[in-house]
This record gives structure tokens, sequence and C-alpha cells, in this order.
């Protein structure tokens, strides 16, 4: 049977692009469909225009630590969303003209409209037109989940934040996880008075307890207002504003609240019942470790399989698809060892592997661990402190896990990442020399362990 293509690619965003791309470069007849902007999630509305965000929020804080270095004067003064916004657009103009230059270099045939399927080989466009491809790759991201209250509508989405026409006066941002937690920290970086409320005892549910503690204290510490164990139960226009009812039974009022209580896969429409392709509770499509469905023609990579929702893991899954099945090189992603950070200031928290919590129920590690406060700001005048952990096999004395909270933590994770992935021991950390004075020696100069967490059988012995 002959096809109109080899590979239609449903989604121009991190996954999808990439697949497009590097299937093309093996000589695969590809096209792609994106019903929005090319670039996706990442590049139009999430990790790209929220660190250049994060960046600029960082400017009253910088103004402290000079003062604390003798620039008595330095102020960071007002924030202007006019002279920022137009810059972020023409930023974000610029990656999306990348993107889309990058497929057409590569021979990827563009449909700028939405798609979905008609069976296991074909695809209908918006406008109607139809296409039959040999393989078909899904990778149609997610969508943010509202919870199911009451005048829900009123607030809006991380979407929403990169569009504002002017600052909000006074904001709420609902959730502790990732995007709560870094756009309380960007509001509140750039002036506006923000309350965040998490209905948990501590922030970032998942991530090793040390980083969720000084997380926690960080944001209350920061002038985020932050509410734990409360949660909305009712929004209503007031005029301009939106008078909120916590379920403490207190009422506010505010003139944004914004919702970041996690994100769904975004397949409803997809055609995904009429091609037979299987989903999972949350709608998320069900692949095997090489990102295929149950359809054997049908793939599915980033955000819509819901398997780690980043972007880095986006586009390896989307590499891996195109050197299978295009490149006569099969590989796969192993989601087991996945580095990440939490863009807040003045310290990230960044993480790869076991945390302290996940080694408790394996039982057999060593913890070390060391909490200081940094020289640069100490300096300054600040308390603000570092933390920094590995988890270590008692037996073999291989890394597990790594877990920073400080200034530009991200960038030190992405090194340790290496090490760890690699299966570098305690022994290796400790034998590669320091690099002094810097924050990030801490890591090889761990002696002694904090903690001894005892295998399991001991434990049950000792009981
Ligand atoms: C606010 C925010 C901040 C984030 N920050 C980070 C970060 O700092 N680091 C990080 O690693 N990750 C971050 N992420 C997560 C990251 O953006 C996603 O994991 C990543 O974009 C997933 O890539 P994807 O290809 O699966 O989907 P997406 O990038 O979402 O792309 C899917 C594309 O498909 C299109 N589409 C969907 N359905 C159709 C259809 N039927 N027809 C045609 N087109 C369609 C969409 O318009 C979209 O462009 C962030 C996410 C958000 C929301
Ligand atoms: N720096 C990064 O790498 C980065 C940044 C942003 C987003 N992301 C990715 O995007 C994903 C989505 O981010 P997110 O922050 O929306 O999701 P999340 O799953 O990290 O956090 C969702 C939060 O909403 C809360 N919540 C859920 N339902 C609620 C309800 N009904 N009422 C009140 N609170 C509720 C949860 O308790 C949780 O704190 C992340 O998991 C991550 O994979 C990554």
């Amino acid at each position: 049977m002959s096809f109109d293509y080899d590979l239609f690619v449903i989604g121009g965003g991190s996954g999808g692009v990439r697949a497009a791309r590097i299937s093309a470069g093996y000589g695969a007849r590809v096209a792609l469909a994106e019903e929005s902007r090319m670039g996706g999630t990442c590049v139009i509305r999430g990790c790209v225009p929220k660190k250049l965000m994060v960046y600029a929020s960082g400017a009253p804080e910088a103004a402290a630590e000079s003062r604390g270095y003798g620039w008595l004067d330095a102020e960071a003064g007002d924030f202007s969303w006019p002279a920022f916004r137009p810059k972020l657009d023409e930023e974000l103009d610029r990656l999306e003209r990348a993107y889309s230059a990058g497929l057409e270099a590569a021979g990827v045939t563009i449909h700028k409209q939405r798609a979905r399927l008609r069976g296991p080989h074909e695809v209908e466009l918006a406008g109607g037109e139809v296409f039959t491809a040999k393989h078909i790759l899904i990778a149609a991201g997610g969508r943010p989940y509202l919870p199911d209250l009451p005048g829900a509508e009123l607030g809006m989405i991380s979407d929403d934040l990169f569009l504002m026409k002017r600052l909000p006066t006074r904001a709420l941002v609902v959730g502790g996880g990732f995007i709560a937690c870094e756009f309380a920290g960007i509001l509140n970086g750039l002036g506006v008075p923000t309350v965040q409320v998490y209905r948990g005892d501590k922030v970032l549910r998942g991530f090793d307890s040390g980083l969720r503690d000084l997380m926690t204290e960080q944001i209350a510490e920061s002038g985020v207002s932050l509410r734990l164990n409360a949660s909305p139960e009712k929004l209503e226009a007031d005029g301009e504003r939106i008078r909120v009812s916590m379920n403490d039974g207190t009422t506010e009022y505010y003139d944004a609240v914004m919702f970041a209580t996690g994100r769904v896969p975004y397949t409803k429409g997809l055609g995904l019942e009429e091609a037979g392709v299987k989903t999972g509770k949350w709608g998320e499509i069900l692949v095997d470790e090489w990102s295929q469905t149950n359809i054997p023609s049908i793939f599915a990579v980033g955000d819509v399989t819901d398997r780690i929702n980043l972007t880095p893991v986006a586009i390896r899954e989307g590499h891996a698809f195109a050197d299978t099945v295009f490149g006569n090189k099969p590989d796969k992603l192993d989601h087991s060892l996945v580095a990440s950070a939490v863009y807040t200031r003045p310290h990230e928290a960044a993480t790869i592997g076991m945390t302290e919590d996940e080694a408790e129920l394996r039982g057999d590690v060593l913890i070390y661990e060391t909490r200081f406060r940094p020289m640069r700001s100490m300096f300054a005048g600040s308390d603000a402190r570092v933390m920094m952990k590995l988890v270590v096999d008692r037996q073999s004395d291989r890394v597990l896990g790594c877990h920073i909270f400080g200034p530009d933590a991200g960038e030190m994770i992405q090194l340790a990442a290496i090490a760890v992935t690699m299966g570098a021991t305690k022994r290796d950390f400790d034998r590669t020399v320091a690099v002094h004075p810097t924050m990030a020696e801490e890591l090889v100069t761990l002696r002694q362990p904090a903690r001894v967490i005892d295998a399991v059988k001991d434990r049950a012995i000792g009981a």
C-alpha cells in the first residue's frame, strides 16, 4: 500500500519537532500539523518565557545584595511590564520562526491546522483534507487542569500570565507544584503582592523532604504570603475584582487568581477511539518502552503520554522514536534517572534520583548532607541556607540520588547528573579535587554520613 507520507506528526512542540526533523534527516517523507504556534508549550508558554521572567524578577534581590557589598544606593526601582512584554513577544516570535525554519530546512511539510486521527494510517485536518501515513506520531502535549469549583473560569492558567496586558495589583496562586512555586516567586519578584495557597503542609510533593522544607520556608521568607493546608472553594466576580472564599471560612479579594493545579494530557477530540488507541485514567496515551501504542502504526511521545512531563524527556523520546523507526538504530529512553529543577529565587531546588524518603523505604543507604550559608549571600547579610545531599547505597557505594537547594542549583545538578547517570560511587565524588571557592565543592567534601538507614531486614530483626 502506498502512503502520502512515511510519518505524520501531530503537534509541533518539543517532542514532535525533534521527531519530525530527525526522521526527515533519515530520508523519511514527513508532515507535521500544529494547531497553534510552532515550538509548543516549552517555547511559547512554558520553560522559555518562564525563565526569562524568573531573570526579570531577580532584580530586587540583586540590588539588595549589591547594597550588602557597598553599593549603598543600589535599587531595582519599578518593573515596567510595558517595556518587558514586547521584548518577550519578539523573542518568542524569533524562536517560533527558528523552529519552523528548522523543520522546513529538513524537508518537513508543515500544516498549520488542527489534526485528528481517522484510523491507524489516516489523519484528517481541520480544513477537511485527509492524508495517509505509514506511521503516525502523536505529540499533542498537555493542558492545565482546573479544579472543579464554582467560578473556576474566572481564574487564569499559566499560559495567560505571559499575555497579561498589565500586572495585577494583588494575585493569588493556587497550588504547590513546579508551576505554582515558580510563578508565585516571579510575581512577587516583579513587585506584585502575592498569596500562594496550597492544600498540603509542604510544597513540592514527591521531592526530597529536605528540599520541600527549605522551599516552603524560602517562599514564606521571600515575601510571598504562603497559606498552607487551605484551598479556594468558590470564586465570584465582584466588579473588576475576584472574591475568593477559602475552605477555612475566610474571604479575600484579588484581581488575578492563577490555577497551577496540575496538567492533563491533551487527548480530547484526537480521534483516539476511532483509531482504537488505548488511553489511561487521565486520557494519557498508553505506550510501551518504544513509545508505541497498542496500534502498531501509531506512536506517542511527550506530555500526552504523561510519563515524565519535562521538555528534555519529550525531546529524547521523539529522537529515540526517529532513530528506532527510520534510522535503523533502535533506541529508548531510560526514565529511571531524570534530573530536574524548580526555578525559584534566591535558591532553586534541583534533584536527580532517589530521595531520602524513598531511601527510608528501600533501606541500606547512607545519607550525606550539608547545610550552610554561602559566602556570597552571607557577606551581603542574608541568612539563606544551601543544602546538598547525596543518597548512597551502603553495599556498592554507588550514588543513587543527589539533591541541591541553592543559587543556580539547576546548573549544578546538570553536572552532578552526569556522574550519577554514569554510576559514580561516593569514592568517585571524594577523589574529585574540589574547585575552590565554590558552593559545588561541598559535593566532593562530604566526609561523614549524616544519617544511616539500615537494611529493611535489619530493621525488622531489631524491631
Ligand atoms: C508554565 C510551564 C513551565 C514549564 N517549565 C519547564 C521547565 O522549566 N523545564 C522543563 O523541562 N519543562 C518545563 N515545562 C514542561 C514542558 O513545557 C513540557 O514537558 C513540554 O513542552 C512537552 O513537550 P510535548 O512535545 O510533549 O508537548 P507540547 O510542547 O505541549 O507540544 C504539543 C503541541 O501540539 C499541538 N497540538 C495539540 N493537539 C494538536 C492537534 N490535534 N493538532 C495539531 N496540533 C496539536 C499544541 O498546540 C502544541 O504546540 C513547563 C510547562 C509549563 C506549562
Ligand atoms: N522547572 C520545570 O521543570 C517545570 C516547571 C513547570 C512545569 N513543569 C512540568 O509541568 C508539570 C505541571 O506543573 P504543575 O505545577 O501544574 O503540576 P504539579 O503536579 O507539579 O503540581 C500541581 C499542584 O496542584 C495541587 N492541586 C491539584 N489539584 C488541586 C485542587 N483540586 N485544589 C488545590 N490544589 C490542587 C497539587 O497538590 C500540586 O501541588 C510538572 O509536573 C512538570 O512536569 C516543569
